[in-house]
């Protein structure tokens, strides 16, 4: 007999009635824990403030525990050899529940022995003699499997692993916690301090594993990441939309999930792609950093500062002196705070000199005093990010004085400059790569607060600017890495994940393939790997766990509305990825059938036919997929055919193909 075994689906079984009867003592227990937290009471915190804080922390608890009946409390149960002061018997789910004796019922799949769930195998059980994993049917626990890992045979394919990755995709994104893979757990599991890059190819699992290391590092380091946060960064809104219910399916609630554009500011003014990608070059860092301080003048005077009937004078040199002894220590905003504090300094000095004694509160008003804020306003003067990336962008002499002693070329410098500069820094429109450039200046004023972990998708899109922007947000924390190099698609898309590292401040992380894709069937991705060649040389094609035979249909002159009818007779989501530019027009040829148009903002959830533009399908995927006219969404974009590996990878079930023009060559 195989050591993998499916029990019959049938609900007399002694052993599914039995694991039926554990989900109903589990969910009791669940009840009984919500209402042990709802009858708590925030009436014992001393003050106002800390009642609402004690009330807010219970109201989070009792939300937490809320029991939906159509999501499994539990999904796998391990038998275990024992030996260790843990239960013989532990099931696996979503979160901890215990009954009124503090016995565990279920156990946070996040906790240390869960990871035997994930990991064990017949040539390493981890001291697990059986797994068993759970089939449920909306909440009702319907089937069990078993998989004997004390034997020492090899597992076949798991069904439930297997219906639960066929299962109809609708609405948004689902979590995976039952049917985590060992590869993804390694990585899910890997620890705070650790920065970790996955290179995957489309529909491997990276976004999931992503916002599972993120739920796991909060279960893990729950006090430390509440005080520091963690945030998760995707490409646009409509992404985060489509992922938005994965975390607080797992729990966590209280994590920020925003776009690049959202961090660094909405800055969108159009501009020529050549001039973004120089913009969002890294030796830019430099050129700003010398820009800003170039606005410090050479202190020509000194101090005189006036107290009663007595003058206190600080000499010009001694003034140069504090200015070159402050420059290259601090940031240029405390700068300008301790320029001022030693100025107030030597005037005390100055003061003791004479037999006054005067104490910290003179130092702090003669810091705040005029003439020290005149001198300080002269020599390094206040700023914001605006007024200097302004003078940069649009004074070309000094624009040069930045970029001396820099790579950038006077060729490049001649691009920088606007054609049209603006009358000042306030009426300036900025581009998303010029918010890269005010975040980098922002940095240098005054520094970026960091956060506790970072998990940023799409990684691979971010130019080295932006990675120095999000950087910034983990430099005392670590960050998740997620992408792929042939899904690159603006014109600084990078060619290494070891130079994204670098960039991003960790280089210490380290990077990790995901090999096996759970979305695209076979048929689809063999198909779409053939632009592999021209857009990532360097990378293997991808493999497919899903054989989907017949699931590739490419049709020539074929009419939409008729293939689009005969898919809304299956089941599931469909999506039609179109060049952006036809958007409205194809959206009007369907006028009969009820659609909706997926915009930056929106994901059009409510209906199962949409309309996708073809630059916001990235991360995104539905049963059925048809592509409209291949070649346009190669000729759109500097990068079209990494743009038509992305849509042609966003298939379930069915990719069909539609085309009037001739097919890309690649694809032939
Ligand atoms: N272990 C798993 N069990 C079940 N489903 C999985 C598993 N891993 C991934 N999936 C599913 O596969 C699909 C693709 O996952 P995901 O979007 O995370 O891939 P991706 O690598 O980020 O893809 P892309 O590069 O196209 O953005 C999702 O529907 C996800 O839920």
């Amino acid at each position: 007999m195989p050591a993998h075994q499916l029990a019959p689906d049938i609900p007399a079984n002694a052993v599914l009635s039995a694991e039926q009867s554990h989900l109903a003592q589990s969910r009791a227990a669940l009840q009984a824990m919500r209402e042990h937290a709802q009858s708590l009471s925030a009436d014992a915190a001393g003050d106002w403030v800390s009642q609402q804080v004690l009330q807010s922390l219970l109201d989070q608890r009792v939300a937490a525990l809320a029991d939906h009946p159509d999501t499994p409390l539990f999904f796998g149960r391990l038998d275990r050899e024992g030996g260790d002061d843990l239960p013989g018997t532990i099931y696996v789910g979503r979160r901890h529940v215990h009954d009124g004796n503090s016995r565990a019922l279920v156990i946070d799949w996040r906790a240390p022995v869960s990871r035997a769930f994930y990991q064990a195998s017949p040539t390493e059980p981890l001291g697990v003699v059986r797994r068993r994993r759970f089939g449920y049917h909306g909440g009702a626990l319907t089937a069990f499997e078993d998989e004997h890992l004390d034997q020492g045979a090899e597992l076949g394919p798991s069904k439930i692993l297997t219906e639960e990755i066929e299962r109809p995709r609708t609405g948004p994104m689902r979590d995976i916690v039952a049917t985590i893979q060992p590869d993804q757990d390694e990585i899910v599991r890997s620890g705070l301090g650790h920065t970790v890059c996955v290179q995957g190819a489309p529909g491997t699992g990276k976004t999931a594993v992503g916002l599972h290391r993120a739920a796991y590092l909060l279960f893990t380091h729950r006090d430390r990441l509440a005080r520091s946060g963690v945030m998760i960064v995707g490409p646009n809104r409509a992404f985060l939309s489509y992922i938005s219910s994965v975390l607080p399916a797992l729990g966590e609630v209280k994590v920020d999930q925003t776009t690049v554009a959202d961090l660094l500011g909405a800055s969108d003014h159009p501009e020529d792609p050549r001039v973004a990608a120089l913009k969002g070059d890294a030796r830019m860092a430099e050129v700003l950093e010398r820009a800003l301080w170039l606005h410090i003048a050479k202190p020509e005077e000194g101090l005189v500062y006036t107290r009663g009937a007595h003058r206190f004078r600080v000499a010009d040199h001694e003034v140069r002196e504090i200015v070159a002894s402050l420059r290259g220590t601090t940031r240029y905003g405390p700068g300008r705070v301790a320029m001022a504090q030693r100025l107030a300094h030597q005037v005390l000095v100055r003061m003791e000199q004479r037999g006054d004694s005067p104490d910290d509160r003179v130092q702090d008003a003669v810091a705040r005093s005029k003439p020290v804020k005149a001198l300080v306003d002269a020599v390094w003067p206040k700023l914001t990010p605006a007024q200097v990336l302004f003078r940069l962008l649009s004074d070309s002499e000094f624009l040069a004085r930045a970029c001396h002693k820099s790579a950038v070329t006077a060729e490049e410098q001649a691009a920088l400059l606007w054609a049209k500069p603006y009358r000042g820094w306030k009426s300036a429109r900025w581009s998303a790569a010029d918010a890269a450039l005010l975040d980098e200046l922002a940095d240098l004023i005054e520094r970026t607060p960091s956060l506790g972990h970072l998990v940023v998708d799409e990684a691979q899109d971010l130019s080295e600017m932006q990675l120095r922007a999000l950087g910034r947000r983990c430099r005392n924390g670590s960050a998740t890495v997620l992408g792929d190099l042939a899904q690159g698609t603006t014109p600084w898309s990078t060619t290494s994940w070891e130079a994204v590292l670098t960039h991003l401040g960790q280089d210490s992380g380290s990077v990790t393939e995901l090999t096996l894709g759970f979305r695209v069937p076979r048929e689809v991705l063999d198909y779409a790997a053939r632009l592999l060649p021209s857009v990532a040389p360097g990378l293997a094609p991808p493999r497919s766990l899903r054989p989907g035979t017949g699931s590739l249909s490419v049709r020539q002159d074929a009419p939409l509305a008729d293939t689009v009818r005969d898919l809304l007779t299956r089941d599931g989501s469909i999506g039609l990825i179109v060049p952006d530019a036809r958007v409205g027009e194809i959206s009007a040829e369907l006028s009969g059938l009820p659609h909706a148009v997926l915009t930056p903002d929106s994901t059009g959830e409510e209906q199962r036919l949409l309309v996708v533009p073809a630059t916001l399908a990235k991360g995104l995927e539905y049963d059925h997929v048809v592509v409209v006219e291949p070649a346009d969404i190669v000729a759109a974009e500097l990068r079209g055919l990494a743009r038509l590996y992305v849509v042609l990878t966003r298939a379930v079930s069915s990719l069909t193909v539609l085309h009037a023009k001739p097919l890309p060559a690649q694809l032939g």
